[in-house]
């Protein structure tokens, strides 16, 4: 196993200490991809953006002219006092309504890349939980894919709306540099060399950092779900109780800092390193800037330049410099994102051969007619050598019992969630009615086996809602909820409560009501009963009750599964010998199969087992 994992890891190396060299053509692909789906989604915010970007573009050197004829205008009549007021003041009402468009465009542009922002968050985050809803169970085992899942959370909507914005904002400051390189030209060429020159060093230091922050990003994710990790569980009401008792706070707050300060101190120092390099650019620019102002400088010296073109070459000459500082700047920020957007599609592409299970197309065999087969079944763990269960033969036979014990950690829920296809056996084979279920359809394996986990969900939503996620076609039907709800015991507490069926359990979200463990186990039970699925598989399902509640249990479920093939894990022996055959289950093997009475005879694994606690009532 270990050998084909190592063989899939290029698959899904971005994750690890050394991320892999991207390349350039896909980082390319993926980068059109998203520009197709914001294309999908937005087209009226795409042409709008576009236009306003042109138009954004023409402002500057409309304003630059204003300026200039304003300021000769103003010019003139200090200098002769019958000069012509009425086109300064006409040129000042022009510059005024140029500055209220912009900010109307400004401000309009704005609203318009937040709304598309919501709209790709939303659709974006739906594309994530799609892929985190249908990965095969297994992938949960992997931290690899959590650090992958990890890595999309949060603003992918700015994230595919920035490159484009950015692309366009290059497209306008084209303009700009366009339209003023022409006005610099016409004053001298020098001007204009001097302005182009200026650009080169930085873009390619704000390319170097981009790379870099975005490595430094990967290889600082296993870290940053750590510090995460902990710094939830001091945050959460679960572990709340633990933490105090034990004392974890100050450890775990310490644990918290190491790895806060690990990561943010890599951070810092790729910042200081950026910011050195920054400084430095910074005085190359005003040493270009210098240089620029020297050559105006001449230029008064040797031809007659008045005072409004004066402050217009400057202003020219500056603005060229800081849209072209502004196109490498934006350029080297479109090639980071663009790794951001890579993450997105990898994640999205993310798969390990080894633990992808066949899907099949078969309907389940419903009524089953020879029951359930498991043969030589052996199966480790993904990334694991061990196996948890070690060639786990037997049948079941339609509408029979079975309970299967044995010591913790011996595969018992293991081989439930391979009998429920979560897991792909390594070897040997699990059929219903000698069917295997590799070919059977899995939303409808799922349809007809129902199971409760000894981990059972308990969701923070309402006690109809609990019961009723057991079969989400039927999440209206109230009546068979109170149903399965009197037989399983809920409705006694549940009618209790001032709003009913419709009182949230738990206080995450409301402001509910807090059931007790063996209360959470009668809710899941009847969620389980809900389903009425045709083999129903409990996994200790009563270990939180009472014994005068689990003998109740026991007696409902008997008779409310007279017709259905049942298989339930117990540690308690007195709940064991209810059942038509007993599994017994070591260190991933079966070790005896036979009813109580049978096993009692044989006075062997059970028997210790059954004698051991026995005893403790004696
Ligand atoms: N997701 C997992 N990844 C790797 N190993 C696992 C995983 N889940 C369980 N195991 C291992 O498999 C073995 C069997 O676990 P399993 O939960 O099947 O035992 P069990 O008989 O149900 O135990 P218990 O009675 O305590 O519930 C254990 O050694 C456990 O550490």
């Amino acid at each position: 196993m270990r050998k084909r994992l190592k063989q899939q890891r290029p698959q899904s190396s971005i994750a690890g200490r050394r991320p892999p060299r991207t390349g350039e053509r896909m980082k390319m692909k993926h980068l059109l991809k998203s520009v197709r789906m914001v294309w999908k989604l937005g087209k009226a915010w795409l042409i709008t953006t576009i236009l306003f970007s042109i138009i954004a573009g023409l402002i500057p050197v409309t304003a630059l002219w204003i300026t200039k004829e304003l300021i000769n205008a103003v010019a003139n009549l200090i200098m002769d006092q019958a000069g012509d007021y009425r086109l300064a003041l006409s040129l000042l009402l022009l510059q005024f309504l140029i500055s209220l468009f912009s900010s109307v465009m400004t401000n309009w542009q704005e609203y318009l890349d937040r709304k598309i922002e919501l709209r790709l968050d939303h659709d974006l985050q739906q594309v994530i939980l799609a892929k985190t809803t249908s990965v095969p169970l297994a992938y949960f085992d992997i931290p690899d894919f959590y650090h992958h899942l990890s890595r999309v959370q949060g603003n992918q909507g700015s994230r595919f709306v920035s490159p484009i914005r950015n692309l366009l904002n290059i497209g306008k400051s084209g303009i700009v540099i366009g339209s003023f390189l022409i006005y610099l030209f016409t004053v001298h060429w020098s001007l204009v060399l001097l302005s182009l020159v200026a650009a080169v060093p930085i873009f390619l230091v704000q390319r170097k950092f981009g790379n870099s922050k975005f490595r430094l990003f990967l290889f600082q994710t296993p870290l940053a779900r750590e510090a995460n990790y902990t710094s939830h569980l001091l945050q959460d009401r679960n572990a709340a109780k633990e933490i105090r008792l034990f004392g974890l706070a100050s450890h775990l707050a310490k644990r918290w800092s190491d790895r806060f300060w690990r990561n943010a101190n890599q951070s810092l120092k790729l910042l200081r390193k950026q910011q050195l390099a920054d400084v430095g650019l910074d005085g190359l620019t005003a040493l270009f800037y210098v240089g620029s102002a020297g050559i105006i400088i001449w230029l008064i010296r040797t031809t007659s330049v008045k005072i409004g073109d004066f402050v217009a070459i400057g202003q020219a000459v500056q603005g060229t410099q800081s849209s072209i500082n502004q196109i490498s700047m934006l350029s080297a920020r479109i090639y980071e994102e663009s790794l951001y957007i890579q993450n997105f599609f990898h994640f999205l592409e993310y798969e390990n051969q080894a633990l992808i299970s066949e899907t099949g197309t078969q309907p389940f065999p419903a009524p089953l007619k020879t029951g359930i087969e498991i043969d030589a079944v052996t199966f480790s763990y993904p990334g694991q050598d061990r196996p948890v269960l070690q060639n786990v033969s037997f049948q079941i036979r339609p509408g029979e019992k079975v309970a299967i014990v044995g010591e913790n950690g011996s595969g018992k829920t293991t081989l439930v969630k391979c009998l429920m296809g979560l897991y792909p056996v390594t070897s040997g084979s699990i059929s219903l009615d000698g069917l295997n279920i590799k070919q059977i359809d899995k939303s409808d394996l799922y349809q007809h086996i129902t199971v409760i986990f000894q981990d059972y969900m308990r969701y923070s939503y309402s006690a109809h809602d609990n019961i009723a996620f057991g079969d989400i076609e039927r999440l209206d039907d109230h009546p068979h909820v109170q149903e399965v709800a009197a037989t399983s015991g809920v409705d006694e507490f549940v009618q209790k409560f001032p709003n009913g069926y419709n009182t949230y359990l738990g206080r995450f979200l409301q402001d509910g009501e807090d059931l007790s463990g063996g209360q959470w186990q009668k809710i899941a039970l009847a969620r389980a009963l809900f389903r009425d699925g045709d083999v129903i598989i409990l996994d200790e399902p009563t270990a939180a009750l009472d014994p005068h509640a689990e003998m109740e249990v026991f007696r409902q479920f008997e008779s409310l599964t007279r017709d259905k093939t049942s298989i339930f894990i117990s540690h308690r022996m007195s709940a064991a010998r209810m059942a038509d055959r007993i599994i017994v289950m070591k260190d991933g093997q079966v070790v005896e199969i036979g009813s109580h009475e049978e096993l009692i005879a044989l006075n062997a694994e059970y028997a210790q087992m059954y004698g051991a606690q026995a005893k403790w009532y004696a």
